[in-house]
């Protein structure tokens, strides 16, 4: 029978126990040897390479431990609860040995959170412990058991160590503050090549071309690290010192960054190694985004309230309700509290039922906006929405934003992607008290920001207002005036207004603020339930130079769902009659040089989509329609600056598709194209609909430059996955099949 395409994406999302795409992890034990490189020395060989490690807190326990040569013999206990025998390794032993380390798997059916948290004595979380779980992890196929995986270590942070779970969970993610504060760590390729030679011994080309062989950086550090000898290993490292380094790392340039990420990496044991590096890059490769760090943190605390009477890898069966409430309670705080350090504190302290209420969302705080789902005319708006009441409002073409006001009257401008926008924006702020009506102390508005003649008192295209300067801009020098239509309300005086329906909010958005010609104004809107009215006024938004309609739900299903592409909120954009619906944002990863009239320029590029699971970027199309002249050479001069020397290890692509020039994933293009289709070359949302295809664009024409998304903004594998599906012609070959299965029954 047809498979729906609900069932697809239940297969990739991270409820369900599907395979992940199969994973390439080289195994790696000390014996492993980088071929084609003379042999290593010792460390102690060289004076250059003699590691100068900066003193950090450390394990005194493991320092001092003698390193047994002898493989300690799991030991076996009972478990009280199923009268069973477990299985565990150094359970009671009040001093974890080097095998306890090495040999740590909280994926194992056996596990015990407190019993196998072989730190329990220091209380510190040793490096290692999450390094060997993100690379179990690694090699486990089943979204569900990766999960697990997770649980069971944060579940024994918790227990044994629980000051290092705010920085395991960023360790986790990758980030290391809440993504709002941006803090990047922004390392490039090169630098950590030479930190690896500097430390291993091996030269810089040999480092180039086994990366280029493996496409990991983090596995041939890891491979570097161990094959060498050591004279002395340094202190072990735990999770809380590296992830103070890390945001240490991102803070400083230069020689001292470069000397830091040495004196790291030599510390660095096992596969410590391979994830360090990967962190520093940026992509951690375990295939763990956020929803499923969120999920394994709700298992975590299940785990930990039934330490005593449940086996660990029990009680996702046992207590399957409790943890469907935990991980929805969490993800809703998560949503209104996007900050770890204030949600992991509460979740320790109260009980999971407070945390909605002990994280309160606050201006200042950006939250995840709620996005809209394509469609492809007026009759697809109203067969969702039956007899719902909805209404439609323009759909204006600037940039996003989510304006907020604290108490103390200070204002902040987040962008769509949760970046502090503030300081593009000096002439909002001088006039923000024109917006207000009686007496408003705070608030958080959602908004769209366009360029805006002021002769003529008209909307500007989407170009006009992406000339405007982004950083220190000087209220004095600003030449593109904006005005902000308001389309939202999220909070006002203290109180947060995410679950009150889009009337209410809409009631009290009219009532606390007003109008300033030119400057502030409300979205048009149109409640109407007539097919024809709808119609005209998209044409009519059209001729007011915006890109069509946003239709809501206005009392049914109508709240403001934080983060979410909801059903309850549809975009009609004016060329709606294509095929696609909807244009797609991509990240150009490469380069072709042009030929002809396009000679010293790029001719074409490689765009590719984002895989947020696998955290890859797969090739989509090659283009080179859609550009005037004057874009392709600011689009050469722009990524010229950003070539690198080979293809980043997380680009997925065929040889055949190999560019002249790679880029670093620096920009997000919005496109459109004539439709979607199966491809055998590119790898776009590959093992979603096709084991073996990915999809591709056809004629596809650039559009723009989205610069108010970054890379991992850009549309994602399962969007595309969903817009190939959408297409009439799939459906309808859905359908026949479908009609043929269901007749072949019948026969
Ligand atoms: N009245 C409105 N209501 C909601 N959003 C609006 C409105 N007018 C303009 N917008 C803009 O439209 C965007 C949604 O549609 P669009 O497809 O252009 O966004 P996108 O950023 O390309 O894609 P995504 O759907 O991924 O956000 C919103 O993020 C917002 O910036």
């Amino acid at each position: 029978m047809q498979k729906s395409i609900t069932s697809f994406f239940k297969k990739k999302s991270d409820a369900t126990d599907s395979p992940s795409p199969p994973k390439k992890v080289p195994k790696i034990d000390a014996k492993t040897e980088l071929p084609d490189e003379p042999h290593i020395k010792s460390e102690s060989a060289s004076p250059e390479t003699k590691p100068k490690v900066e003193p950090m807190s450390v394990d005194s326990e493991e320092k001092t431990s003698p390193v047994k040569n002898v493989k300690k013999e799991p030991k076996d206990t009972v478990d009280k609860t199923t009268d069973k025998k477990v299985t565990t390794i150094g359970l009671n032993s009040t001093s974890a040995s080097k095998e306890d380390a090495e040999n740590y798997d909280p994926s194992a059916d056996s596990y015990h959170p407190l019993k196998n948290a072989y730190w329990k004595d220091k209380k510190v979380t040793p490096y290692l412990a999450l390094a060997r779980t993100f690379q179990v992890i690694e090699e486990t196929k089943g979204r569900l058991k990766m999960i697990d995986t997770l649980s069971n270590f944060f579940c024994s942070v918790m227990l044994v160590s629980p000051e290092d779970l705010v920085p395991s969970v960023y360790l986790s993610i990758n980030q290391l503050a809440p993504a709002y504060e941006g803090l990047e760590l922004g390392v490039a390729e090169t630098t950590l090549m030479k930190a690896i030679c500097k430390a291993t011994g091996r030269n810089l080309a040999h480092i180039k071309s086994q990366t280029q062989l493996i496409g990991d950086l983090g596995i041939v550090a890891e491979q570097s690290r161990v094959s060498q000898r050591m004279m002395f290993q340094p202190a072990p490292l735990n999770v809380r010192d590296v992830f103070r380094k890390l945001r240490e790392i991102a803070k400083i340039s230069g020689q001292s960054k470069m000397d830091l990420v040495y004196n790291m990496f030599v510390a660095c044991r096992l596969s410590e190694a391979r994830f360090f590096i990967r962190s520093l890059i940026g992509k951690l490769r375990i295939g763990i985004a956020e929803q499923s760090l969120l999920t394994a943190l709700a298992i975590g605390l299940v785990k930990k309230n039934h330490i005593d009477d449940c086996k660990a890898s029990k009680v996702a069966e046992v207590y399957k309700d409790e943890i469907a409430d935990t991980t929805l309670l969490l993800k809703t705080a998560y949503c209104q509290c996007p900050n770890y350090d204030i949600i992991i504190p509460a979740i320790l302290k109260y009980d999971i039922k407070e945390l909605q209420e002990r994280c309160p969302m606050h201006p200042g705080m950006p939250l995840r906006p709620m996005l809209a789902q394509p469609t492809k005319g007026v009759h697809e708006v109203f067969e969702r929405f039956g007899g719902m009441q909805i209404t439609c409002e323009w759909k204006y073409d600037g940039e996003r934003a989510q304006i907020h006001r604290n108490e103390k009257g200070e204002i902040s401008i987040f962008s769509r992607n949760s970046e502090n926008n503030t300081a593009k924006y000096p002439d909002l702020i001088a006039r923000s008290t024109g917006l207000l009506k009686g007496d408003v102390k705070s608030y958080i508005i959602d908004s769209e920001i366009v360029a805006w003649d002021v002769e003529r008192k008209q909307i500007l295209p989407f170009q006009v207002l992406s000339t405007r300067k982004r950083k220190n801009v000087d209220i004095e020098e600003i030449k593109v005036q904006v005005c902000v239509y308001i389309f939202d309300l999220l909070y006002i005086n203290g109180t947060a207004l995410v679950t009150k329906n889009l009337s209410e909010r809409r009631k009290l958005m009219l009532e606390h603020f007003q109008e300033v010609e030119g400057e502030w104004k409300f979205a048009t809107a149109l409640d109407t339930n007539d097919i024809d009215e709808v119609q005209q006024f998209l044409e009519e938004s059209i001729k007011g130079n915006c890109e069509g309609l946003m239709v809501k739900t206005l009392d049914e299903e109508a709240t403001y769902e934080i983060a979410k592409r909801s059903r309850n909120w549809l975009k009609l954009k004016k060329d709606y009659l294509s095929n696609v619906g909807d244009s797609l944002d991509l990240v150009v990863i490469g380069g072709y040089k042009g030929k002809g009239r396009r000679t010293g320029t790029y001719g074409g590029f490689l765009l590719a989509c984002y895989d947020t699971e696998n955290e890859e970027y797969q090739s989509i199309c090659k283009i080179g329609t859609g550009f005037t002249d004057e874009d392709l050479q600011t689009h050469s001069e722009f990524l010229g600056k950003h070539v690198t020397s080979a293809a980043k290890s997380y680009y997925r692509y065929d040889p055949s598709l190999e560019p002249d020039h790679w880029f670093e994933p620096v920009q997000v293009w919005e496109v459109k194209c004539a439709d979607l289709s199966l491809s055998p070359i590119h790898r776009a949302a590959i093992g979603i609909v096709d084991g073996e295809r990915g999809i591709s664009l056809r004629f596809p024409r650039f559009i723009r430059i989205r610069d108010d998304k970054n890379s991992e903004n850009a549309t994602d594998a399962n969007q595309v996955a969903h817009m190939y599906q959408s297409q009439d012609q799939v459906k309808n070959n859905q359908k026949s099949s479908t009609q043929m299965e269901m007749e072949d029954e019948f026969y």
